[in-house]
């Protein structure tokens, strides 16, 4: 199962999280967030992280060229839209992204008819994810989604599920869902943008100790 943990903000942590078993590290390049990262830095990061680990790009409503420029400049191996874009713009920034760079429709979920749009994205985009919404906030909130909604639904793609992941409840979340990816945020932090390097530890504790035994996923 892939392993996201999002909001790196520093070489030591990102390095740490990948030897650790991260299979991608987040950067979030939203800059209301206290994640926020300049992307000279995320560049410098990219740069000395082990050539595994996939480097994703956090972004919120901004214009396609910016995209495809910070892209190009950093590095990143994938974008994760976190915003309000449409499956149009989805569309045209699938066609200016090169081929191997995986592109995540981030999908915030506050009742039944917003899962219904996830179908609208299926052309779109390579992989889907499944956070929880906040009226004021667009991510890394810690609020969960409802895993019991979740288990009538069925994705059209590979999907992550976010929101709230902690050590302590993965397991929880993992005997409902069977998503081919989980990514954590706040879960494994100690402030905002500074990972708890003991409790990423525990996650993967926590994912050993069920490997090979409740699904393929994992
Ligand atoms: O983390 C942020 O600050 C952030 C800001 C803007 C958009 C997305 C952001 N983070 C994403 O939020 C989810 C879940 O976070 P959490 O585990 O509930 O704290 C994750 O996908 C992050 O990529």
């Amino acid at each position: 199962m892939r392993v996201k943990i999002c909001g790196i903000t520093n070489l030591e942590q990102g390095n740490a999280i990948a030897q650790l078993g991260a299979t991608e590290l987040g950067f979030i390049c939203v800059p209301a967030s206290p994640r926020y990262l300049e992307v000279s830095a995320i560049k410098t990061i990219i740069q000395q992280l082990p050539q595994q680990v996939n480097t994703i790009g956090v972004f919120a409503n901004l214009d396609l060229n910016a995209i495809v420029t910070i892209v190009s400049e950093t590095g990143l191996t994938g974008v994760q839209l976190h915003g309000n874009e449409s499956p149009e713009f989805c569309q045209q920034l699938r066609t200016l992204l090169s081929p191997q760079v995986e592109l995540i429709k981030a999908l915030r979920i506050k009742t039944n008819a917003s899962l219904a749009k996830v179908i609208d994205y299926a052309q779109s985009v390579n992989t889907l994810l499944l956070d929880a919404y906040d009226p004021q906030l667009l991510g890394g909130t810690g609020h969960t989604l409802n895993w019991k909604e979740l288990t009538q639904w069925t994705s059209p793609l590979p999907w992550f599920l976010a929101g709230g992941l902690t050590p302590d409840n993965i397991l929880v979340a993992l005997s409902q869902l069977q998503p081919h990816g989980i990514d954590l945020s706040s879960g494994v932090e100690l402030a905002p943008g500074n990972k708890d390097l003991n409790k990423v530890t525990q996650l993967f504790h926590q994912l050993d100790s069920i490997k090979g035994k409740s699904s393929s996923f994992i």
